[in-house]
């Protein structure tokens, strides 16, 4: 597990991390989200001891990470994929972190192996693409097979084999018991990929929350109906909007979108009425979308115009209004 107890940051005047504190739990995968320049490489580094915290802590299975003995045996990291001597081989990289954490050899081979480098592992790390750097840090985070893993943007450049692969990793390393916790901009990767969420901005928490609870509290229960019979069809719009707080929108092909229920609840309002259904399911909210509801206020750097001047509130709440449709988990 890792704790984070008021952790602090400030370069200069600027608050960077503003007073975290959460536990990144293991068994699970943690999705570390926020927008540019929220904090997240900064809390990351704090946390494996290469930032000092202005104020508070950052603790690993209870330990700050100066307190470590084999650091890459208690927590494996990928922050900067691109941070590696041009000149030496992937292979020297890890022979020299693995010296380093009294890690034998051959566990680099196995590691070169498992990420894809096999074949590249001696040549010069300058000369490989974004993707097989990220294929190295990654092969670094693993090299001590640790209980603790944190990856900054680790699906950056891989192609979609590459993306998929991370994908089943973290999630085995997650269903042994381990702890990951790891950032992306990309949300339909992370909405297939973690299980819970923390999301800052402007280096303050804005939400600590399970995937699901996260994408269901982002917008009212809705559902899609498709009704091939328009008799039937208009007297279950009439019956669904009878009720409160009940929308229904009706497409060119007969289909209905129903704000306000679920799809069992209508489907059972369709069988009380004797409407035949053709296909019935749930509209999920998207990650992408929930989250642009959440850190609206909260972005630094906008595309196409001024950023907002507002930060998040203080106390994690937030107006969200849903309503975009997803692909669901
Ligand atoms: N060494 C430093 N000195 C001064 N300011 C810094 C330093 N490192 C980071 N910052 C600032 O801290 C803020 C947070 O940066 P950080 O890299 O942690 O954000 P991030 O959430 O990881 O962003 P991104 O998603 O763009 O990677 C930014 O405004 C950045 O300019």
């Amino acid at each position: 597990m890792i704790s984070l107890r008021g952790l602090t940051k400030r370069y200069g005047d600027k608050l960077v991390v503003d007073d975290l504190t959460l536990d990144v739990r293991s068994g699970r995968v943690t999705g570390f989200l926020g927008p540019n320049g929220a904090g997240k490489s900064t809390t990351m580094r704090m946390i494996l001891g290469l930032d000092h915290p202005t104020r508070g802590r950052a603790l690993i299975a209870g330990r700050p990470y100066a307190d470590l003995r084999r650091p890459l045996r208690a927590v494996g990291a990928m922050l900067d994929a691109r941070a590696v001597h041009p000149a030496r081989s992937g292979r020297a990289h890890l022979i020299a972190q693995a010296r380093a954490n009294g890690i034998p050899v051959r566990r680099v081979d196995e590691v070169l192996e498992t990420v894809g480098l096999g074949e590249a592992a001696r040549r010069p790390a300058g000369t490989y693409s974004l993707g097989m750097s990220g294929r190295l840090g990654v092969a670094g985070a693993l090299l001590g097979d640790p209980p603790v893993l944190i990856l900054d943007e680790p699906v950056n450049g891989l192609d979609p084999d590459g993306v998929r692969w991370i994908r089943r990793l973290v999630r085995d390393r997650a269903a042994e018991g381990r702890t990951v916790f790891l950032s992306s901009h990309l949300m339909s990767e992370m909405q297939l990929t973690a299980d819970h969420l923390v999301v800052i901005g402007r280096g303050r928490l804005l939400d600590d929350t399970s995937m699901a609870d996260f994408l269901a509290s982002a917008s009212p229960a809705s559902a899609r109906a498709s009704v091939p019979d328009p008799e039937e069809r208009a007297a279950l719009v009439r019956r669904l909007t009878a009720c409160d707080g009940v929308g229904v929108e009706t497409s060119a092909d007969g289909t209905l979108l129903v704000e306000g229920r679920t799809a069992a609840e209508v489907g059972d309002l369709a069988h009380h009425c004797g409407v035949r259904l053709h296909g019935l399911g749930d509209v999920r909210v998207s990650l992408e979308q929930a989250y642009m509801d959440l850190t609206a206020r909260s972005v630094e750097y906008v595309t196409g115009g001024p950023a907002a001047e507002t930060t998040g509130p203080p106390d994690g709440t937030h107006g969200r209004s849903g309503g975009a449709e997803g692909d669901g988990r």
